[in-house]
């Protein structure tokens, strides 16, 4: 069984049904936090949630789950294209309240203000709620992924809505800690680090990517929640933690930040960025295995 945030008709549902055998049960959560705790208590096998879109940033409550709580590891990840259809209940009036999720409000805000200008924009917790809200007569329209139509009967009142043309959402498929994907060449790495206040710690970090030629692909920072000032760090970079260069910096980060949390080595959904040479470092521990040894200098 696959958990996903719903319900039924959201953009992660799509994403879910691209990682999941015919045969697999999708179960639609209603919040993000809901569907990641499914997979936690074993009720699901694993759970996707949307991580972060290319208009709108990171979703910051697969953020926050991700960081706290029992551990779980990212072990896919998709990336969606996202455009969407208004949709309004068949035979409907003057629109005058038009619903959908915070991110999909951001990246529609100018096709709103064109279209739907004196549209009360209302904030709901998916984009698939927003198209049942309509159906259940709360608004007059939802943005919506096109799929939704399919689940909720409504009139399509326009397609392909987006203000930033080839707009990406991209999704984690988690679950409890297990064995590791095999890597593929083409991994990404995700951890998320808790700072001690103290003076260049993230330069530190940082350069601990740097100095082993590995490509930092995201970093973004979040609140602890505990103390004003207290950050974490969440870290993408290419590569699998089994690779030597990529392993070695972990361990580097995690002597600067105690408190790491490791969020998964995974294939990427779109293949590119620099890899680091990971034969220097295969060649680099085996001449140091020598010189312990006293076979080599
Ligand atoms: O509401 C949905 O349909 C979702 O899957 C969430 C979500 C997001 O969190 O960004 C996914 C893709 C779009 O960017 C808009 C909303």
């Amino acid at each position: 069984m696959l958990a996903y945030f719903g319900p039924q008709g959201t953009f992660t549902e799509q994403a879910a049904r691209g990682f999941a055998s015919p045969q697999e049960e999708l179960v639609p959560f209603d919040t993000v936090p809901a569907a990641l705790a499914a997979a936690r208590s074993g009720a699901t096998q694993w759970a996707c949630v949307p991580v972060e879109n290319s208009v709108e940033g990171a979703v910051p409550a697969t953020m926050d789950a991700l960081a706290e709580g029992e551990p779980l590891v990212a072990v896919a990840e998709a990336v969606l294209p996202v455009r969407f259809s208004v949709l309004a209940r068949p035979g409907h009036g003057r629109v005058r309240t038009v619903a959908s999720h915070p991110h999909a409000l951001a990246q529609v805000r100018h096709w709103l203000a064109e279209h739907l200008p004196s549209a009360e924009v209302v904030s709901t917790a998916s984009t698939a709620a927003a198209a049942r809200a309509v159906l259940n007569g709360d608004f007059d329209a939802a943005v919506s992924a096109p799929v939704a139509v399919r689940h909720y009967p409504l009139e399509v009142l326009a397609t392909d809505v987006a203000d930033v043309r080839d707009a990406k959402t991209r999704f984690l498929v988690v679950r409890p800690p297990g064995a590791l994907p095999e890597p593929t060449g083409h991994d990404r790495t995700s951890v998320v680090c808790t700072a001690p206040d103290r003076v260049g710690v993230l330069a530190d970090l940082l350069a601990e990517l740097a100095l082993r030629g590995i490509n930092l692909t995201r970093i973004e920072s979040r609140p602890t929640k505990g103390r004003l000032g207290e950050y974490r760090f969440y870290i993408d970079l290419d590569g699998h933690v089994s690779e030597p260069g990529v392993g070695d910096a972990l361990a580097a980060l995690h002597r600067h930040c105690p408190e790491t949390r490791f969020l998964g080595s995974y294939p990427k959904a779109e293949p590119g960025g620099p890899v680091a040479g990971n034969e220097e470092f295969v060649a680099a521990a085996e001449w140091l295995s020598d010189v312990r040894r006293g076979r080599g200098a």
